[in-house]
């Protein structure tokens, strides 16, 4: 039997055929097409205008399989990429099913036992009786393939421990880590665990890539390796006892530090799942106006993605931004140990979606203590990033403070930003506003650095992470990252043009509010966005000058 493949064609491949005559002359309106013959796929050239019968005509003629024998099929390209990166390449009829791939992966030698395949596509899981073409919509797809080894493991009291050691294969691929459920790092590793401690497989800690030519920082492939390991030895997740939405601290794997906090989308205030008791949004309007619920860990991680260093957008492997938002990634998780009011089933793969943040010890926030301690720095730079994302949530109990190096010098942690981003300014609080440090102007670093900032290209930038922001938050974002360039250029303090987005009063729309209003009135009805930020620009401009020193 051949089988005649019509399929999506790499660029490179086609390259390399061009000029070859065996595969027939390359001509603009050509098609290339695949012959399959038992396993080996022979190249050929077709025009445009030829059709169906005389193409296997052809075939007939040329390499003898009778036209009868021929089935025309359109071919899906698929590449199967490991965590280590080796790749594989399909030609698979698109009625075919992910159980299906994964045969044809197990035939590429033994350690990819089906038993042990697992795939996914976009960070989603595949499950076998999945049809490709429902998974692959635009042609070509990548699927990740993570195989997840059996090891032979064994324990032995030593002491008041138990000395777990583990022995997993050769071939064992050892970046196959990062999936977390049944990693196993080493190829064999010896493990001291507590006493009564047990090797527990019902947990799951993944990150979600919308984007797969992301790839993620070494400081977020940590945090989700380190938060991994705690539940793989048993230790469970911390529900804390603070806060208005569900927040658990994850411990490292030796039960004595914390490593990470995650808070899922569907226990953050007035979600269905908040387990402090609030009442469930009616509107889906969060706690704070002009923000959604469930959102909160989209926000969280686009602080973290948009508090770029100073150098511009952080590297592969820088940790600190100039604010210094903790590293935040969007994760599924799966233990019994979060919220969950119906009951927790691991089979039922009820997974938790929510924000993973790196643990910062800290020796409280700026809530148990004065201000005054604070260098005028670490309150500045919180003071940029507040007003750059217009942050309805700012109390000092959302900043931690830190004591840094040998002489303890004190470093303020920006946390919690599920408010940011806002559809509109009217619950901006900056409780820094208060602070004597606010008063004073900023550096000249800081006002290059705000300088640097480019909103446009920072909406481009959570794009390419997968958040397309919504008009109303990208004109709020806008017009805040505005607000600062301009104000800084003037030599305004944080303390002036934080309170130009803060209300005196509860029922007194803030100055931002006003210079909106005053420039939505001065466009016509139905002009551009751009008009309208042309008119806010001038507006502002001349509020600022009546504020300037
Ligand atoms: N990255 C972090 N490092 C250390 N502690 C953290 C971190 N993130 C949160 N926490 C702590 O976890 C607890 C709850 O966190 P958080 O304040 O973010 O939750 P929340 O429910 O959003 O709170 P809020 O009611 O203030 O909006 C707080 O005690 C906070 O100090």
């Amino acid at each position: 039997m051949a089988n005649v493949a019509l399929s999506p064609v790499y660029e490179e491949s086609l390259n390399s055929f061009k000029y070859s005559s065996h595969f027939g002359p390359h001509l603009d309106d050509s098609i290339l097409i695949y012959l399959s013959v038992s396993g080996s796929v022979i190249p050929m050239r077709i025009m445009e205008t030829d059709s169906i019968a005389s193409v296997k005509l052809r075939i007939q003629t040329f390499k003898g399989f009778f036209v009868k024998k021929q089935k025309l099929s359109n071919l899906l390209a698929i590449t199967v990429r490991t965590v280590c990166g080796k790749e594989f390449e399909f030609h698979v009829e698109r009625n075919r099913n992910v159980g299906y791939v994964k045969q044809q992966i197990a035939k590429k030698g033994k350690e990819f036992d089906l038993k042990d395949q697992e795939l996914t596509c976009g960070g989603e899981a595949l499950e076998d009786q999945r049809l490709l073409d429902d998974i692959c919509k635009y042609n070509d797809a990548v699927l990740h393939l993570l195989v997840k080894r059996s090891a032979k493991v064994r324990a032995k009291t030593v002491e008041k421990d138990f000395e777990l050691t583990i022995e997993a294969s050769s071939s064992f691929e050892k970046k196959a880590n990062i999936g977390g459920e049944y990693q196993l790092s080493e190829l064999s590793l010896t493990h001291k665990i507590p006493e009564r401690k047990q090797l527990r497989r019902n947990f799951l800690v993944e990150p979600i890539i919308v984007n797969l030519s992301i790839k993620l920082p070494l400081v977020i492939e940590e945090l989700i390796k380190t938060t991994s390991d705690g539940l793989q030895i048993g230790n469970k997740p911390i529900q804390s006892s603070e806060g208005s939405g569900g927040a658990y601290f994850m411990q490292d794997s030796s039960g004595l530090k914390y490593v990470s906090v995650f808070k899922p989308i569907d226990e953050e205030p007035m979600a269905v799942n908040n387990p402090q008791g609030l009442p469930v949004s009616v509107d889906g309007e969060g706690l704070k106006k002009g923000t959604r619920v469930g959102q909160g860990a989209l926000r969280e991680v686009a602080a973290y993605i948009l508090d770029h260093p100073k150098e511009g957008p952080r590297s592969y492997d820088k940790e600190n931004g100039f604010a210094g938002v903790p590293p935040t990634v969007m994760v599924k998780c799966l233990h019994g140990g979060f919220n969950y009011p119906e009951g927790y089933d691991y089979a039922s793969k009820s997974f938790k979606i929510g924000s993973l943040q790196k643990f910062r010890k800290n020796i409280g926030s700026c809530e148990d203590m004065g201000p005054r301690a604070f260098p005028v720095y670490e309150v500045h730079k919180i003071s940029v990033l507040d007003i750059r994302l217009a942050n309805a949530d700012r109390h000092a109990g959302n900043i931690l403070v830190c004591k840094d190096g040998e002489d303890g010098q004190i470093v303020l942690i920006p946390i919690d930003h599920g408010y940011c981003l806002p559809e509109s300014f009217e619950d901006c609080t900056f409780d820094w506003l208060y602070w004597p440090q606010a008063r004073e102007p900023y550096s000249t670093d800081t006002i290059d650095y705000i300088k640097s900032l480019d909103a446009e290209a920072d909406i481009e930038l959570l794009k390419f992470h997968g958040w397309d922001l919504p008009l109303e938050c990208a004109r709020t974002f806008r017009i805040s990252t505005m607000l600062l360039k301009k104000g800084a250029e003037k030599g305004l303090t944080p303390f002036s043009i934080g309170s130009i987005m803060c209300k005196d009063t509860l029922k007194k729309k803030s100055v931002i509010e006003q210079i909106i209003q005053e420039a939505e009135e001065a466009v016509l009805p139905g002009s551009s966005e751009g008009a309208f930020l042309d008119s806010v620009s001038w507006v502002m401009d001349r509020r600022l000058d009546e504020l300037s020193p």
